[in-house]
């Protein structure tokens, strides 16, 4: 999060275009050198899949190394499950900014740092970092951290329920079409939050300001998913595609979510929301 920040106050991005509509800057790349060097610092047979590419060069600021743990959350007792994982059951799904596009407009508090932790192919942990939480405020650090273990629960911010008797949906502000507009139409929906970043809206549905994420679209990868899928998973609300299907994070998957997003907040009804999206539009993101 600090590398991020530093990267914003120093002014200059290194904006590169790696296609359309996605950008990548240099607070991507430094804040991936630092996960990825961080992580196989401590495990160095760990499979770690991050957005901007395999750790070829985890030559990094010996600072950066990040070797201290929450030991708030390890004093916690490992969910039974988890007793017997072993290394290569295991996948890290590293997006080392969310919110690329919204972090160059200036719309901060969209940006995340996604780190995700699938096992056999299931997205069960999941932490998700917000640099510019509060910064606004003077009397606060900026930046929080939350955390989700499906089988454990969540931590770092307070769970709030979604709200009651209407259906407020989040989606993106940045990557829309004419199918992903369709979708939304299809809901008939009280109000709709257009925010920047899959981590950003899962944590609107976590706080209780949005019911679903609703992304009629192929444009989110593995790595956007995986980590918010674990920690709302881990309270109680779901993330799958728009048909309803679970994505698998194992390490051989291909990297986009093809068949959109679709997730709810803890006590929707998932499928209920789901079947009002005709079949012709789910039908397309096969
Ligand atoms: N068409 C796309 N091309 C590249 N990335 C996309 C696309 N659509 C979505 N994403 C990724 O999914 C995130 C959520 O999408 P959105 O903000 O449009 O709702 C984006 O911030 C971006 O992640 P990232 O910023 O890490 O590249
Ligand atoms: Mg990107
Ligand atoms: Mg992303
Ligand atoms: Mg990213």
């Amino acid at each position: 999060g600090k590398i991020i920040r530093d990267v914003m106050s120093r002014g200059e991005l290194g904006i590169i275009e790696k296609g359309k509509n996605d950008l990548q800057t240099e607070a991507d790349r430094s804040a991936q050198r630092c996960i990825m060097a961080s992580l196989l610092n401590q495990f160095p047979t760990l499979n770690i899949i991050g957005e901007e590419g395999p750790p070829s060069n985890c030559e990094v600021p010996s600072d950066w190394v990040v070797t201290d743990a929450d030991t708030s959350v390890l004093g916690m007792e490992c969910p039974n499950e988890y007793l017997q994982v072993s290394d290569e059951d295991i996948v890290v799904w590293v997006d080392p900014l969310d919110g690329t596009s919204e972090y160059t407009q200036g719309l901060l508090e969209h940006v995340t740092v996604l780190i995700g932790i699938s096992v056999k192919g299931k997205a069960v942990g999941g932490i998700i970092h917000q640099p510019y939480f509060n910064y606004k405020s003077n009397d606060a650090l900026p930046g929080r951290t939350m955390w989700g273990l499906v089988g454990l629960g969540v931590g770092g911010f307070t769970p709030v329920d979604p709200p009651k008797n209407q259906l407020i949906v989040t989606t993106t502000r940045s990557h829309s079409d004419g199918l992903v507009q369709k979708a939304l139409d299809a809901l008939s929906t009280n109000e709709i939050i257009k925010v920047g970043g899959a981590g950003y809206k899962v944590l609107l549905l976590m706080e209780g300001k949005a019911n679903a994420y609703v992304f009629a679209s192929r444009g989110c990868k593995k790595w956007d998913t995986c980590a918010p899928e674990a920690i709302l998973t881990a309270l109680g609300g779901q993330l799958t595609d728009i048909r309803g299907e679970k994505y698998s994070y194992d390490k051989d998957v291909t990297f986009p979510n093809v068949g959109g997003v679709f997730a709810t907040a803890k006590g929707e009804d998932h499928k209920f929301l789901i079947n009002k999206i005709p079949s012709d539009i789910r039908d397309v993101l096969i």
